[in-house]
């Protein structure tokens, strides 16, 4: 029988002082699947662990069908885990190790005719009499499944079960783990560091940071409307384009943003999420641009709500079927510090100005409530460049990528670099975010209504 799952302001630490998890709630309905998706070490398998029983929360409570369980042993919670390294007995085949948990939660009972049918579901019935050393990853994880399946559990809870397989199995398992869940109807936690993991496969998807949830939604409504940085830039391929940008609301002239060299002027009548932004005068906020909120076309092609900038071609991606075009439009990038590749600090020694220093005041501070607890969300570009000489630490490839606006074409496009391309910008997918991170535009859903 599916379950009802729920935390209630759910904290752990370790160590003490130091909360991996902090105030966590979340109700998870019966047959619901929710992935927990966040970088690595933001506290997902601790959740997880906590559901079943294998870790108590220091504060808070898990609560299975409303009953408060933080007492309850991992075997009473009647949940089946999934782990990414499979976890099989090697001196086992696929039948002994699906039959293991049957054992020992029904000693007088055969297992053979639940193992039977659970090799059948799962189209294994072949592999039952080989050694996991005789299997490979994709069927090891099968059998994993299977070992989970077979003890019609209350709850599923699966810790990242396909990291560890290549990317054609994984999408092929991931479209299995949704059929089987569906059918199956069971409560199912999946955690994943894996966006389009979390995309494809949750029901809702709570996006965590630093021990914090950030969102929790639909996979559509986190990807429309992302309540911060940090979620509109974990979320969605390639990643959304974060750059600097000041409102500039003059008394007696149309409003606009200024993105460095170039502004983004929005249209009159304001729409009611722009008339927001009044407020923003003078102010500092980051502009999020999807790459299918811009689009190269000239001026005279703009169709009502689009703006045009122009771009500098530095890079050209070929994709197959598409084309990413890197553009320098002379603005800065906005850094969303667990998603980047360390930037250039101070050589060991140098001393880090500590207030009022330019360090100090480029970091953008993170205020509202959950991003205050998981630390600044956003942090400007070339941050340390003023600060003592910096030295270079490894980059990552995408932190190496030339441009400060990424946008899909088609392959079409004769383009190389060196060309200045015209660019119309679709403002109805423009997302704003002021100084601290947290969205402005479209109005964040939480607010009370301000035009009333
Ligand atoms: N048993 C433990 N003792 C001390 N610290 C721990 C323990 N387990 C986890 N941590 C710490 O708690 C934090 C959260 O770890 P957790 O494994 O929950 O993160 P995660 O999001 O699942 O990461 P990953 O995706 O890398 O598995 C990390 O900083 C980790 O080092």
């Amino acid at each position: 029988m599916s379950r009802a799952v729920s935390l209630h302001q759910v904290s752990k630490s370790y160590t003490q002082g130091v909360r991996v998890v902090q105030r966590l709630s979340l109700d998870i309905e019966p047959g619901e699947f929710l992935v927990l998706l966040g970088p690595s070490g933001c506290g997902k398998s601790t959740v997880l662990r906590m559901i079943a029983g294998l870790e108590e929360p220091t504060e808070g409570e898990v609560r299975l069908d409303g009953e408060y369980a933080n007492h309850l042993a991992p075997a009473e919670r009647h949940m089946a885990m999934v782990f990414q390294n499979y976890a099989l007995y090697p001196t086992m085949n696929s039948r002994a190790n699906i039959g293991f948990p049957l054992r020992i939660e029904e000693p007088g009972r055969d297992p053979g005719p639940r193992v039977e049918a659970t090799a059948r579901m799962l189209g294994i019935e072949d592999l039952l009499d080989r050694f996991p050393h005789q299997l490979s990853g994709g069927e090891r994880q099968r059998v994993a499944m299977g070992r989970a399946i077979a003890r019609h559990p209350s709850a599923f809870l699966m810790d990242e079960p396909l990291a560890n397989l290549d990317a054609k199995l994984r999408s092929h398992l991931r479209a299995e783990i949704a059929r089987l869940t569906r059918d199956l109807d069971v409560t199912t936690l999946y955690v994943t560091h894996d966006q389009a993991e979390a995309m494809s496969l949750g029901d809702r998807v709570a996006v965590l940071r630093g021990g914090v949830l950030q969102q929790l939604g639909t996979p559509r409504a986190v990807y429309a409307l992302p309540e911060n940085v940090f979620v509109a830039a974990f979320i969605g391929t390639p990643r959304i384009n974060l750059l600097r940008g000041v409102v500039l609301a003059p008394l007696d002239g149309a409003m606009s943003i200024g993105l460095g060299r170039q502004a983004l002027v929005l249209p009159e009548p304001l729409s009611p999420d722009h008339r927001l932004l009044r407020v923003q005068q003078g102010r500092e906020v980051i502009v999020g641009l999807r790459s299918e909120a811009v689009r190269l076309a000239r001026p005279t092609r703009a169709r009502p709500g689009e703006v045009a900038i122009s771009g500098l071609v530095e890079h050209v991606e070929f994709q197959g079927h598409e084309v990413l075009v890197h553009l320098d439009t002379g603005s800065q990038p906005a850094l969303v510090p667990e998603l980047e590749a360390p930037r250039p600090v101070a050589r060991a020694g140098g001393r880090r100005r500590r207030e009022g220093g330019v360090f100090d005041r480029l970091r953008l501070r993170g205020r509202a409530a959950g991003a205050l607890r998981a630390g600044p969300v956003v942090v400007l570009e070339r941050a340390a460049e003023a600060g003592p000489e910096p030295v270079s630490e490894p980059v990552s490839a995408e932190a190496r990528l030339p441009g400060d606006l990424i946008v899909r074409t088609t392959p079409d496009h004769a383009l190389r670099p060196g060309m200045q391309v015209p660019l119309l910008v679709d403002l109805a997918h423009l997302f704003v975010f002021d100084h601290d991170g947290i969205r402005i535009s479209p109005a964040p859903t939480k607010l009370p209504n301000l035009e009333g």
